[in-house]
């Protein structure tokens, strides 16, 4: 055999994100991914996967991103193409799009130099390749502090001094931060399957091992070089994040314990923040449900956990609260946002004080708990901390008493919790990380609405306002996620329930991600005024949930030519802790929908019972 292949030339990536532009349907971008890896060598195919999720390394990491402002990005275009900026300024605005004005000005400039043939054989330019425009574009974002300005836009000139048009013009869009290419990870996914294993069939096991190492890059990597072997032998890493499981949910309390068969641990549902805290002898990593890295907002969290967790190397998972000193109350999740300001953390630490209600156990000393039954998890779990007043494990009681349940319901709410979280205690009740299943199941508190309870949903697009919001974004187009066939589907227009300041902020928000033509991934009949690739979650709430022939919701499954929607919908809160793939689903809206029918039911039945 030759030499083994340690690179791949930056234009087969370059081809393929051409082919994707002219292409619509989900097995044909597969087809198009497969082709690719089938191209990739297994050294260079976690820089692919980052290239292709846009990005340079996995959020959590919490390592710098390009930083790249417009004015450097001219500059930058300005001197490898050998044109003023006022040229380069002025092709910009004519085509709209840096990359294309890159392409054409180096499409100009190597015309231009065509009849200079002198020199060109010796000179002509060693090819790019996937591991070169890595390492430039890695040395651009860590390149920090005094001097980086330069240093960036040097980096970033030479780079594409060394490109030709095509290449220039998707560094550019990835510097932009605008290649996003509507792949999302399923695909990926699903194509490493069929490339390493011919089939879907090692599809469950690719994405347990994504579960537990929040890094598709590595997971990819090591399938590659090592083998399918090698990931099923994955499992929980300190200081790497895992994948948190979810829960399923429903407001009947037999129900719920018929389906957790009987027995359950039923916790409060503390309004909060998940933490997972990763403890490493003296060092401790705090990551949020997204699964970024949130330990400077928590020195006190991370100063508990170093007190009072007695293992060297664990993973555990809790809610952060936020509570008031002078009475014990909890307080709502709002009052946790004064943590996310940069600067004074020292003054919000004891400003806004928290405490810690651990509830699960994922790693030990070597040992991978999320295989184990959460009866083991939560053994483990109390011996291994020392509990304090504000480290301590959630509130719970076990029953398989339906009534039982319905009590320990009210008096969390009366507790300021949220509801509960009744866990199924069964042989199988292991962890199910990046999971949302029926062995969680969370009851929450009734809105006082007909809807039980809000949903997530992910802004797709959005109109222009008339009258006093003439101008404005004034309604927002909103999907759900469909996780079978990785889309989102259109479910409600939104426009009430935003403050003035609100909507004076969409725009800002919408900005990065608006786009002119429909997102790959979005499933709509209706067309808004602009299209927003799928990146925002909102919290929204309605009467009740509705059939409707223009939305694309869960389309057919509960009547031919229907969609499920919401009646009078409102914005509740934007849920940047969650990214558009953990909105509600079009399952859990067709569950909904099917819960509220039943609801609706027993109240014909029942018609002298007060509603
Ligand atoms: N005792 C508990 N056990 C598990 N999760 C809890 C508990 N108390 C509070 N929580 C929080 O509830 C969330 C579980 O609900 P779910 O799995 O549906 O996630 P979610 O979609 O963020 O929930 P929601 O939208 O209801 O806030 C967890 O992410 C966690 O932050």
């Amino acid at each position: 055999m030759s030499q083994v292949q340690r690179d791949l030339p930056f234009r087969v990536i370059v081809d393929f994100f051409k082919k994707l532009e002219t292409t619509t349907a989900r097995t044909q971008l597969t087809a198009i991914l497969v082709n690719l890896f089938k191209q990739t060598p297994p050294d260079v195919i976690d820089k692919v996967v980052y290239l292709i999720q846009a990005r340079l390394w996995p959020d959590w990491k919490g390592l710098p991103e390009l930083g790249i402002a417009e004015k450097l990005l001219i500059k930058a275009i300005s001197l490898s193409t050998n044109s003023s900026e006022k040229v380069v300024e002025e092709i910009l605005k004519s085509k709209g799009d840096a990359g294309l004005a890159v392409e054409a000005l180096k499409t100009r400039s190597l015309e231009k130099s065509k009849g200079v043939t002198l020199f060109t054989f010796a000179e002509k330019k060693q090819e790019l390749t996937v591991n070169k425009v890595y390492e430039v574009l890695t040395r651009i974002a860590l390149a920090q502090g005094e001097g980086s300005k330069d240093l960036k836009i040097r980096l970033l000139a030479g780079l594409l001094s060394d490109a030709n048009p095509e290449e220039a013009k998707y560094i550019v869009r990835f510097v932009e931060g605008k290649l996003r290419l509507g792949i999302g990870d399923a695909t990926i996914m699903d194509a490493l399957s069929i490339v390493y294993a011919g089939g879907a069939h090692l599809r469950p096991l690719i994405e347990r091992a994504y579960n537990l190492r929040a890094d598709l890059g590595e997971v990819a990597k090591i399938l590659a070089s090592q083998g399918v072997e090698a990931i099923k032998q994955i499992t929980p890493m300190v200081g790497i994040p895992i994948r948190p499981m979810l829960a399923e949910r429903l407001s009947d309390p037999k129900e719920i314990l018929e389906k957790v068969e009987g027995e359950a641990f039923v916790e409060f549902k503390y309004d909060g923040e998940r933490a997972q805290i990763h403890k490493d002898g003296n060092k401790i990593v705090i990551y949020s449900r997204r699964l970024e890295n949130i330990t400077h907002q928590y020195p006190d969290v991370v100063e508990m956990a170093l007190k009072n967790i007695k293992a060297e190397k664990a993973i555990l998972e809790g809610e952060i609260v936020a509570y008031d000193p002078s009475t014990g109350e909890l307080k709502p999740f709002q009052e946790l946002m004064h943590r996310k300001r940069k600067y004074d953390i020292h003054v919000a630490v004891k400003e806004n004080p928290v405490k810690v209600f651990l509830f699960d156990l994922l790693y030990e000393e070597g040992v991978d708990y999320t295989v184990k039954r959460l009866i083991e998890r939560r053994k483990r779990l109390e011996e291994i901390i020392v509990q304090t007043e504000e480290f301590r494990v959630a509130e719970y009681i076990r029953t398989s008493d339906p009534g039982e349940l319905e009590k320990f319901f009210l008096q969390a709410i009366s507790e300021g919790a949220e509801g509960v979280m009744v866990k199924a205690l069964h042989e199988g009740s292991v962890y199910q990380a990046g999971t949302r299943g029926w062995l969680w199941i969370k009851f929450k508190r009734d809105y006082r609405s007909e809807m039980v309870d809000t949903v997530d949903l992910v802004v797709v697009g959005a109109f222009y306002g008339r009258g006093r919001r003439g101008g404005k974004f004034g309604t927002l187009l909103m999907a759900s996620y469909n996780p079978s066939n990785d889309t989102f589907e259109t479910v409600c227009k939104v426009g009430s329930g935003f403050t003035d300041e609100d909507l004076d902020k969409i725009p800002e928000l919408l900005k990065p991600f608006i786009r002119d033509r429909k997102p790959l991934r979005v499933v709509a009949e209706m067309e808004p005024d602009v299209w927003v690739e799928p990146a925002l979650v909102a919290e929204i709430i309605g009467a009740e949930l509705t059939l409707s022939p223009i939305h694309t919701c869960a389309y057919g499954k509960i009547k031919p030519e229907a969609g499920i929607s919401i009646r009078f919908p409102r914005f509740i809160r934007w849920r940047d802790d969650k990214k558009p793939e953990d909105a509600t689903t079009s399952d859990e809206l067709v569950e909904m929908y099917k819960l509220q029918l039943k609801r609706i039911g027993e109240k014909v039945a029942q018609p002298g019972e007060e509603t």
